[in-house]
């Protein structure tokens, strides 16, 4: 079984010769990067983001147990697996390793074989948790992300904003009378609508801009870093346009009807993590004004507690 070629390992060793040595029995697999301290290691590490790490127990300075409770101690690091690799042959450094979270320990000297076969099948566990992760992320329907991953993303770029003192807007989007258009056409057929709603939102965010997630049933949440409530609106009436355009006609008691949505949004400048959860309140409490007074529209909160800039 071959390594994958884009997998990168990093080995962090102080001895060039050890450096050589291992990257000569890596190089025709992976992607190997070299770091001759921990520091060099943990900045690497943090801008490379490698799959694996080979780490040296005895570096002068800064030593193997050092750099590892460093890359435990930052997130951008935290979960990247690490090797240690050691001429100590005393079975409490290879527990201490162990207990610091390593997730397996080599002896020198180095055996070719040996080495292969740890960092290959740490590497096709790597390979199988990120491949959990994203299943545990996507809307098997939609494709989109999910609400788990949106909750873990708006966290994040809720302290971001914090820290930047930067604005952040969030629409809430739900599509009117879904149980008309599944009463109409059955529910793969309302199964197909969701996704081209899906794919229309999904369209209107630009790659690095934002975030599209399917929150629930047929309901949708787009978080927009950055964005101004006047930027954010612009985006939810394209959205609202596009979906205008799908021309998703059904019959219901009589009548003809077409698909269309609701948005409420909400923008803030974030400056207290306690205000996160009543954000994406204020934005669905919009949602359902607009609802109620007739849907297909648009409704904004203007609530000053959360500094929404006047525009
Ligand atoms: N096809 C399909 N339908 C879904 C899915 N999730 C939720 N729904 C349907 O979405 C509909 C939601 O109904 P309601 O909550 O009454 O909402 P609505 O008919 O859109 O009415 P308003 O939201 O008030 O405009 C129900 O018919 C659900 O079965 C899904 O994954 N697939």
């Amino acid at each position: 079984m071959a390594m994958t070629s884009q997998q990168r390992v990093l080995v962090i060793d102080d001895e060039k010769i050890s450096l050589k040595v291992i990257s000569d029995i890596l190089r025709d697999d992976v992607e190997v990067i070299l770091a001759i301290n921990g520091e060099q290691g943990i900045r690497k590490a943090i801008e490379l983001q490698p799959d694996l790490i080979l780490l040296d127990v005895l570096m002068p300075g800064m030593d193997g147990y050092d750099t590892m409770a460093k890359l435990r101690h930052d997130v951008r690091t935290s979960t990247i697996p690490v090797i240690f690799i050691t001429a100590l042959n005393d079975s409490s450094h290879e527990e201490k390793a162990l207990l610091m979270g390593a997730c397996d320990y080599i002896q020198k000297p180095l055996y070719t074989n040996i080495v292969q076969a740890r960092v290959r099948l740490h590497l096709q566990l790597t390979k199988q948790r990120k491949m959990l992760e994203e299943l545990a992320n996507i809307d098997p329907l939609t494709s989109l992300a999910n609400r788990r991953r949106y909750e873990d993303v708006i966290s994040s770029e809720w302290q971001s904003a914090i820290e930047h003192q930067e604005c952040l807007s969030l629409l809430v989007v739900d599509i009117d009378n879904f149980k008309h258009y599944n009463d109409c056409y059955g529910h793969a057929t309302g199964d197909k609508v969701l996704k081209q709603v899906a794919s229309v939102l999904a369209m209107q965010v630009g790659l690095g801009e934002g975030l599209v997630a399917r929150y629930g049933g047929e309901e949708f949440v787009v978080l927009l870093p950055r964005f101004s409530q006047q930027e954010a609106t612009k985006v939810a009436h394209q959205c609202m346009l596009e979906i205008e355009r799908l021309n998703l006609c059904y019959h219901h008691g009589g009548e003809t009807g077409q698909v269309t949505v609701s948005v409420g949004g909400a923008t803030c400048y974030p400056q207290n993590s306690d205000l996160l959860c009543e954000f994406f309140d204020r934005a669905d409490n919009k949602l359902v004004q607009a609802k109620n007074t007739g849907k297909n529209k648009i409704l904004w909160d203007v609530s000053d507690k959360l500094n929404v800039p006047v525009k």
